[in-house]
């Protein structure tokens, strides 16, 4: 990625990038780092931190920091926000990447499963942002990014995430309403499939790689190319860019394709409101079990 933005564009700029040890939130934290900014990268597992932190750092030009904090304990956040103030005295851009689900069908999440997604990426998502804004955002302004996923046309297999996502592409937008008399942009990235460790985990059995070859794309986004985006949204670059979703997805999201396919079935019952435009009744769509299946 190197070239694509002015060398130094981020020098003197604090940023916060949590899920920022693995993955895409690894990428954006490089991208800032190559551009000058002083990153903090936050999440559970401190190994994937450590090391990202130390590489990061010793690539330069800025520095990279890094903090345990599971987002989806309030007094984890609040720490998070407080140490990033104490130890570089602002937050310019906050970069809300952490988050994740597992693949089930909705019909067999369990309550906890379903309050775990929800409660990390919507939640999560919320208390950071408001944490952040609290503590500095409203006096000093800043950029947001949230990063959501493609659930456009609902996730099927992801119900959870699909809610959580719509839910913070949601609140992306009344933040951005509210917030913009404190200086505050607030915009969302919206990856399609992008290869990462973890989504390769998430689609077990090579399930990524053959949906990739039915792309629009024909391939995968990098974390890379979500990481670009991102750093255009925090960017002077995007500074009359406020409340708005960048899809970063090679068009998938408006294609057919779908992870999920649809078994055959003949379960839809037929249409017998009313007749057709010939006056005479239509005959019902279908065969077999679903002429039984009236409303
Ligand atoms: C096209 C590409 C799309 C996008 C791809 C990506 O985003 S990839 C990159 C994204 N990266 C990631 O997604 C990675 C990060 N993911 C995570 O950290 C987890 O998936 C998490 C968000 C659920 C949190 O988990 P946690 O460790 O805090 O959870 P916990 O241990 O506290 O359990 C809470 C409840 O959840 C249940 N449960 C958990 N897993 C499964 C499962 N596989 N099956 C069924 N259920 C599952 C568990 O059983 C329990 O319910 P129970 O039994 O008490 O009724
Ligand atoms: N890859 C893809 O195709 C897509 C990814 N996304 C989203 O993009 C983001 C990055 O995904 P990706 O890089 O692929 O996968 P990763 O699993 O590498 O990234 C998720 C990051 O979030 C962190 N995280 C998870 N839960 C918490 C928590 N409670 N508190 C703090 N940090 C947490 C994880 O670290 P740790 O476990 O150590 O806490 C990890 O670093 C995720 O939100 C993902 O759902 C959206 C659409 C598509």
């Amino acid at each position: 990625m190197a070239g694509l933005f002015s060398p130094g564009l981020f020098a003197g700029k604090v940023a916060l990038v949590t899920g920022g040890g693995t993955g895409i939130g690894r990428a954006i934290a490089g991208q800032l780092v190559e551009l000058g900014a002083a990153v903090t990268v936050a999440a559970r597992r401190p190994e994937p931190l450590r090391q990202t932190a130390a590489e990061l750092t010793a690539a330069g030009p800025g520095r990279c920091h890094h903090l345990q904090a599971d987002i989806r304990r309030e007094q984890d956040v609040l720490r998070m926000v407080e140490t990033v103030l104490e130890r570089d005295g602002a937050l310019h851009l906050l970069v809300n990447n952490g988050g994740g689900q597992f693949v089930s069908p909705a019909a067999d999440i369990s309550r906890n499963g379903w309050r775990a997604v929800i409660e990390t990426n919507l939640t999560g998502t919320f208390t950071v942002c408001q944490t952040a804004h609290r503590l500095h955002m409203r006096q000093h302004g800043g950029a947001v990014v949230n990063i959501i996923a493609d659930m456009f046309r609902g996730f099927p297999l992801m119900a959870h995430t699909g809610a959580s996502r719509a839910a913070v592409e949601n609140l992306t937008r009344t933040l951005a309403v509210e917030w913009a008399h404190d200086g505050v942009r607030v915009n969302a990235v919206a990856p399609g499939v992008i290869y990462s460790a973890s989504a390769a985990a998430n689609y077990a059995d090579g399930l990524l790689e053959q949906c990739a070859g039915e792309l629009p794309a024909r391939r995968c986004g990098t974390t890379h190319e979500v990481a670009a985006a991102v750093c255009f949204l925090l960017s002077p670059g995007a500074s009359y860019v406020s409340g708005a979703t960048l899809r970063v997805d090679g068009a998938a999201s408006l294609y057919a394709r779908q992870l999920h396919r649809v078994p055959a079935h003949d379960r839809l019952p037929p249409y017998r409101g009313r007749a057709g435009p010939t006056g005479r009744a239509e005959p019902a769509a279908g065969s077999g079990r679903s002429r039984d299946r009236e409303w």
